[in-house]
């Protein structure tokens, strides 16, 4: 039987998620419309997100033990941060391009769950900014991302 890879065993390793990051907020800091919003972040930002993404992904889960994080404790660093649209789609397309200078595994197939991850999680960032409090409790799981569909809309209960 054919053996799939997770998306983070395909991307590389633990590496490639830390340096994908690193060079990005870099270009990130410089940027007219993005470099304010994020000056004063703590100097684990950067591989905070690294191990997020590369967990959602498949990888190592050293966002939750590591750095003791947690899915509820990432959507209240955008509480009441007010992103706006246009701030979500530069934030996007300056990650897009970092992943292509660094030579990214670039296959239709990785590159679409990549951009369907970033296209959801940066939509949730935006709704999530707009509110005062953190909707979510603590016990909530983290987000899997792997090669499919997303399974429908989202439909309350
Ligand atoms: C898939 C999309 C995203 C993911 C996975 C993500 C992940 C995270 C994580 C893990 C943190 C906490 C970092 C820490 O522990 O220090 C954080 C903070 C933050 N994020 Fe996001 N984020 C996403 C999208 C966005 C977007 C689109 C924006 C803005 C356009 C944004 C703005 C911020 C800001 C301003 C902070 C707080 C920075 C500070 O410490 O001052 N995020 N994000």
């Amino acid at each position: 039987m054919k053996t799939v890879p997770t998306l983070y065993e395909w991307a590389g390793d633990i590496q490639t998620f830390e340096t994908l990051f690193e060079t990005f907020y870099d270009k990130v800091l410089r940027d007219d419309l993005l470099g304010s919003l994020f000056k004063n972040m703590s100097p684990d930002h950067v591989r905070h997100v690294a191990h997020f993404v590369a967990e959602v992904f498949g990888g190592p889960t050293l966002y939750t033990e590591q750095d003791q994080g947690s899915h509820a404790k990432m959507i209240g660093e955008h509480i009441g941060k007010m992103l706006t649209e246009e701030k979500r789609q530069r934030w996007l397309q300056l990650l897009l391009q970092t992943a292509d200078e660094l030579g990214l595994k670039s296959d239709p197939e990785f590159r679409s769950a990549l951009v369907g991850y970033l296209e959801w999680g940066t939509r949730l960032a935006v709704i999530n900014s707009q509110l005062t409090e953190n909707p979510m409790v603590e016990s909530e799981p983290m987000p899997r991302w792997g090669w499919g569909e997303t399974g429908g809309p989202y439909i309350p209960n």
